[in-house]
């Protein structure tokens, strides 16, 4: 498969640009704080000193999970398609956020099990009717996830936007997250795990015991699987599409947004390819899923919110669109200490 090969945004004449234009502004160095780096990055990924955001989207994948045989959400799969119902209908928490910060939603289904036909606002991208559960084979074949894949490149390729968020939407994806960070960063399950819809004891048991004999089953011997072999075992079909609307949207030079545990554990794949693909991420925030801190700090990601959301959607990243849209906009409307006529820094 052809994965397109990513470039680092580094550029040492333009970050010292940016920096000159960001400490030009009328306030002490360094008090924007996040949003100066926020827009250095901004500037470094659109390769400007004034960069813009004017046209945000966010995209929501659907796909099933078989793993959820195995008892490991609180709520039934059915939850997953009566969700796209709801986001098509305008009235999931993505929609609120993303109409709020006046965003482009597009609902993606790329494998839920449920026919839905052809409807207005939904891509049909879909690859299977869900994935087959991973503690028994491999979650899916190697063409599925590679035509997913496909399916999120070539997306991503049109797609109108400088600034894509990811969200999701699949009943069980955090299972399926979960054994990807482990099998992607080594840690132990129990490390990885988290209550997902809100598993109780017994539930978190049941999940950590399916990954836990789900990596045994697809461990090769001591050779560890490769990034898109573990994604093929252990994914899922709209985690496979956001790897490649991910290394899609870094190739046209997008803000990638990140949102929750899922969606970073897409960037996981995304980055184990192609390691660039993280200059071009913005992480909205840290999830209350309890292995997404472990999972950012692996990643050495500083996420700029913590609001103790664990919803996924793309929520996250829909709400953190302010912040975005303030770094940019400090730096193009703010005065500067000559242009203000405000006395610069002693010595
Ligand atoms: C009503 C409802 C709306 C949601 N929106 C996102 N999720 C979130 O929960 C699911 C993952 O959790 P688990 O792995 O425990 O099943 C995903 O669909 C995720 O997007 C939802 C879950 C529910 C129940
Ligand atoms: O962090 C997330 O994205 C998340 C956490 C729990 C359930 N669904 C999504």
């Amino acid at each position: 498969m052809q994965i397109p090969t990513l470039v680092s945004t580094h550029d040492a004449a333009l970050a010292a640009r940016l920096d000159a234009r960001i400490n030009d502004k009328t306030k002490p160095q360094g008090s924007l704080g996040a949003l100066e780096r926020l827009a250095r990055q901004i500037g470094l990924i659109q390769a400007t000193d004034r960069p813009t955001l004017r046209r945000p989207a966010i995209v929501v994948c659907a796909g099933d999970h078989g793993v959820t045989a195995e008892g490991v959400s609180a709520y039934p799969q059915s939850v997953t398609w009566q969700m796209v119902e709801n986001f098509l209908a305008g009235g999931a928490a993505i929609n609120v956020f993303a109409r709020q910060n006046e965003c482009a939603l597009t609902i993606v289904d790329v494998g839920v099990n449920h026919d839905f036909g052809v409807r207005t606002g939904l891509l049909d991208r879909k690859i299977a009717h869900g994935t087959a559960n991973f503690c028994h084979g491999p979650a899916m074949t190697a063409v599925q996830c590679e035509a997913a894949i496909q399916a999120g490149l070539q997306w991503a390729a049109s797609v109108d936007a400088d600034v894509l968020g990811f969200g999701e939407m699949g009943i069980g994806n955090t299972t399926a997250a979960a054994a990807l960070m482990a099998a992607l960063t080594g840690m132990a399950v129990e490390d990885c795990i988290g209550a997902g819809t809100g598993l109780d004891q017994q539930g978190m048991a049941r999940k950590a015991d399916a990954i836990t004999r789900a990596l045994r089953l697809h461990a090769q011997g001591s050779t560890p699987l490769a990034p898109l072999e573990q994604l093929a075992a252990l994914g899922g079909l709209e985690i496979a599409f956001m790897v490649g609307a991910m290394l899609g949207a870094a190739k046209r030079r997008l803000v990638l947004l990140i949102d929750g545990f899922i969606v970073t554990s897409a960037l996981l794949v995304a980055a184990a390819l192609q390691p660039a693909v993280l200059d071009y991420c913005v992480f909205s925030h840290c999830s209350d899923e309890a292995g997404h801190g472990r999972m950012l700090q692996y990643l050495q990601a500083r996420p700029l919110m913590q609001l103790d959301l664990r919803l996924g959607e793309g929520t996250g990243a829909a709400l953190a669109l302010p912040l975005l849209r303030a770094a940019v906009n400090f730096l193009e409307q703010m005065a500067t200490f000559s242009s203000a006529s405000v006395s610069v820094k002693h010595g």
